[in-house]
C-alpha cells in the first residue's frame, strides 16, 4: 500500500509548477495572521480607551481598526483568489496527466481490471481530491499559520491563561485522530463498492441483450441490490463515527472559550489583566479555537481524500508502455517480413500460451494459423502488436527484433480486423477516419467504397455523418466489420491481421465481407487467424498449433493429404457443417 507521506509528496509534485501562486498564499496567509494580531490589540485600545475617557485615543483607534479590516479582507480576497487557482490547476493537470497515462498504459494492465473500476477512480476519486482541493487548500495554508501565529502571541500575552483555556484539546484531537483512521479505512471499501457498482451497470447496459434472453434480470438486480447494501452498510459505519465529530467540535470550540472567560475575569478582577486586555485575549483565542475547531472535520475529509488519492496515484504509478526504440525500413534482400523464433509467453502464472514458436511471414503472402481452440493464435497477434513484453525468444519485424522498435512506429506498419470490431460512439466517417489522420475526405470515401461499406452508407439518412452508437450499435455486424476494414485499408498498413472478421457473420453479410477483405490483402503480408478452416483454403501456408507450439505446416492440399491434426480439425468442421451445423 502507498504510504500517505508519499502521496502527500505526490500530491504536493502537482503544487511545484505553481510556486509563485502557492508562495503568494503563504505570503498573505503570513501576513493576514499578523494583520489579524494588530487588529486585536487595536480592539484593546478601543476599549482601554473607551474606559479611560479618552476621546481622542478612541477615534484614532477605532480609524485604524477600520483600516486594518480592510487590509485583512483584502489579504482573505487575494488568498482565496490564488488558492482557488492553484486547486483548479492542480484538478486539471491530475486529470490530464492520467487521461496521458491511460493511452500509456499496456493493454495488459487494462485487460486485467474491470473498466468500470478505472471510470470511478477518474470520477469519484479525483473528484473526491477536487471536492478537498476546493474546500481546504485555503485552509491548508492558512490555518497552520494563524494558528502558530496567534498560539505564539497569547503564549507571550499570557501562557497561564492560554494553558488553561485549551488545556481539553489534545484528548479531543487524539479522539478525531483515531476517529479519522477508521474513516479512511472506510473510504477505500466505499469507492471500492463504487467501482463495482460502476462495473455492475456496464456489465447490465452493455450485456442487456444476452441478460434478458437468459432471463437474468434477477440475478443482476441481486447484484446491484447486494453492492447497494454494501455501500449502505459501509455509510452507516463512517457516519455512525462522523457522529462524534460534533460533540468533539463543541468540546474544542465552547469549553476554551467558557474556561477562558472564568479565568480570565478571575485574572481581570485582581488586576492582572486590564478589561482590553482580557477583551483582545478572548478575540484572539477565537482565531485559534475557530481553526480548531474545525480540525476534526478536516481530519476525516483529510482520510477520505488520502483514500482516494492512494486509488489515483495507483493508476499513476503503473508502470507506461516503453516510449523508446526506432524504426526500420523493409529488407532490401530476402522475404521475410515477420518471424516468431522460439518464442514462449505464459499470461502469469498459470500454463504458457506459446512454448517455444517458430513462424515465419513472408513477403506479400498469406500465412493461416490454425488449431484448437486455446493453441494460442490470438497470442501471436498480440505479441506482434506489442500487448504484451515479457515472452521469451525473438519476435523480428523487417529483420529487427520488436524491443528495438518503437512500439508506435511498429504498430504503424501493421493493421488489424477482429472477430469484435470495436467502433467509437461518433460518425462513421470519423471511425474510418481513425485509420489515418492526415486522410482527405475522397480518400476516407475510398476507402470505404473499397471495403464494400460505401453503398450502404450513403443510403442512410446521415450517410458518413451517421452516429453509430457505442460499440457501433445501430450497425449490423456486417456492416460493422466493413467500416473496421475500411479504417484498415486507409492505414494502407503492409502488414495485416485478421483475426477472422467473418466469424460472427450470417452467409449474406459473410460474402460482403470476405469481398472486402480479398481486397485489403492485395499485395500485403497477411496473418490469417482461422477458426474457420474453409476461409484459409488458399492462405500460401497454413501453420496448425496445439498447445502453443507449431505442430504442422504446409498448405492445404499437403496437409488435408496426411493424417494430421489439421486434417482432423478441417473433417470436424466439415462434418458439424453438413451435419446440420449450418
Ligand atoms: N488475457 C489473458 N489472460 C490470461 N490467459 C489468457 C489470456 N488470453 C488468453 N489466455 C490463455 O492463453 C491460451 C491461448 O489463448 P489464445 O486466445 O491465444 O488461443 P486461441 O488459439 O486464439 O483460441 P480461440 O481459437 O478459442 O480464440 C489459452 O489457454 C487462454 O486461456
Amino acid at each position: 500500500m502507498i504510504e500517505s507521506t508519499k502521496i502527500m509528496g505526490i500530491i504536493l509534485s502537482f503544487v511545484k509548477p505553481y510556486r509563485l501562486m502557492a508562495t503568494i498564499c503563504i505570503l498573505g496567509a503570513f501576513f493576514g495572521t499578523g494583520v489579524d494580531i494588530v487588529q486585536a490589540n487595536l480592539l484593546k485600545e478601543v476599549v482601554d480607551h473607551a474606559i479611560g475617557g479618552d476621546k481622542q485615543g478612541f477615534i484614532a483607534a477605532v480609524t485604524a481598526i477600520i483600516l486594518v479590516i480592510a487590509a485583512s479582507c483584502l489579504i482573505r480576497y487575494g488568498i482565496k483568489y490564488y488558492s482557488g487557482h492553484l486547486g483548479i490547476q492542480i484538478l486539471r493537470d491530475v486529470r490530464s496527466r492520467l487521461a496521458g497515462r491511460l493511452g500509456r498504459l499496456p493493454a495488459a494492465c487494462l485487460e486485467n481490471r474491470h473498466s468500470g473500476d478505472i471510470i470511478t477512480r477518474m470520477n469519484n476519486d479525483v473528484g473526491s481530491i477536487s471536492g478537498f482541493v476546493d474546500r481546504h487548500i485555503t485552509n491548508m495554508i492558512y490555518l497552520p499559520l494563524v494558528i502558530t501565529g496567534v498560539a505564539v502571541y497569547l503564549l507571550y500575552f499570557n501562557w497561564k491563561l492560554l494553558i488553561v483555556s485549551i488545556i481539553l484539546l489534545p484528548v479531543s484531537m487524539l479522539a478525531s485522530h483515531k476517529l479519522g483512521r477508521a474513516v479512511g479505512k472506510y473510504a477505500t471499501e466505499l469507492q471500492e463498492s463504487f467501482a463495482r457498482y460502476s462495473a455492475a451497470v456496464q456489465d447490465t447496459t452493455g450485456g442487456i441483450a444476452l441478460l434478458k434472453s437468459y432471463n437474468m434480470e434477477p440475478v443482476m438486480f441481486g447484484k446491484f441490490k447486494r453492492i447497494t447494501e454494501d455501500i449502505l452498510a459501509i455509510k452507516l459505519k463512517t457516519d455512525w463515527r462522523c457522529m462524534y465529530i460534533a460533540p468533539i467540535s463543541m468540546v474544542v470550540g465552547v469549553v476554551p472559550q467558557m474556561s477562558c472567560i472564568l479565568y480570565g475575569g478571575y485574572l481581570t478582577v485582581h488586576g492582572v489583566l486590564t478589561p482590553g486586555e482580557l477583551l483582545t485575549f478572548i478575540y484572539l483565542l477565537g482565531f485559534l479555537i475557530g481553526p480548531l475547531s474545525g480540525i476534526p472535520g478536516l481530519i476525516i475529509d483529510f482520510k477520505v481524500t488520502i483514500a482516494s488519492a492512494r486509488r489515483v496515484i495507483e493508476l499513476l504509478e503503473e508502470p507506461e508502455e516503453r516510449q523508446d526504440g526506432s524504426v526500420f525500413a523493409p529488407p532490401e534482400n530476402g522475404d521475410t517480413l515477420v518471424e516468431f523464433r522460439n518464442v514462449s509467453f505464459s499470461y502469469g502464472e498459470g500454463e504458457p500460451a506459446l512454448r517455444g514458436l517458430n513462424l515465419t511471414m513472408r513477403r506479400n503472402r498469406i500465412t493461416a494459423l490454425a488449431g484448437p481452440s486455446g493453441s494460442g493464435k490470438s497470442t501471436v497477434a498480440k505479441l506482434l502488436c506489442g500487448q504484451y513484453d515479457g515472452y521469451d525468444g525473438d519476435i523480428y519485424i523487417y529483420g529487427s527484433e520488436l524491443h528495438q522498435w518503437s512500439l508506435s512506429e511498429a504498430r504503424a506498419r501493421i493493421s488489424i480486423v477482429s472477430q469484435d470490431t470495436y467502433l467509437f460512439p461518433c460518425s462513421i466517417y470519423e471511425n474510418i477516419a481513425y485509420g489515418r489522420r492526415d486522410a482527405s475526405r475522397e480518400e476516407v470515401m475510398q476507402a470505404a467504397s473499397l471495403a464494400g461499406a460505401d453503398e450502404f452508407i450513403r443510403d442512410l439518412p446521415q450517410g458518413y455523418e451517421t452516429a453509430v452508437g457505442e460499440r457501433g450499435a445501430a450497425l449490423s455486424g456486417g456492416q460493422r466489420q466493413r467500416i473496421a476494414i475500411a479504417r484498415a485499408i486507409l492505414k494502407d498498413a503492409p502488414i495485416v491481421i485478421l483475426d477472422e472478421p467473418t466469424s460472427a457473420l450470417d452467409g449474406q453479410s459473410e460474402a460482403l465481407v470476405q469481398e472486402a477483405l480479398e481486397r485489403i490483402v492485395v499485395n500485403r503480408t497477411v496473418l490469417i487467424i482461422a477458426h474457420r478452416l474453409s476461409t484459409i483454403r488458399d492462405a500460401d501456408e497454413i501453420v496448425v498449433m496445439n498447445n502453443g507450439q507449431l505442430v504442422e505446416q504446409g498448405g492445404h492440399e499437403e496437409l488435408i493429404g496426411t493424417d494430421s491434426l489439421y486434417r482432423q480439425l478441417y473433417n470436424n468442421q466439415y462434418a458439424y457443417c453438413t451435419e446440420g451445423g449450418e
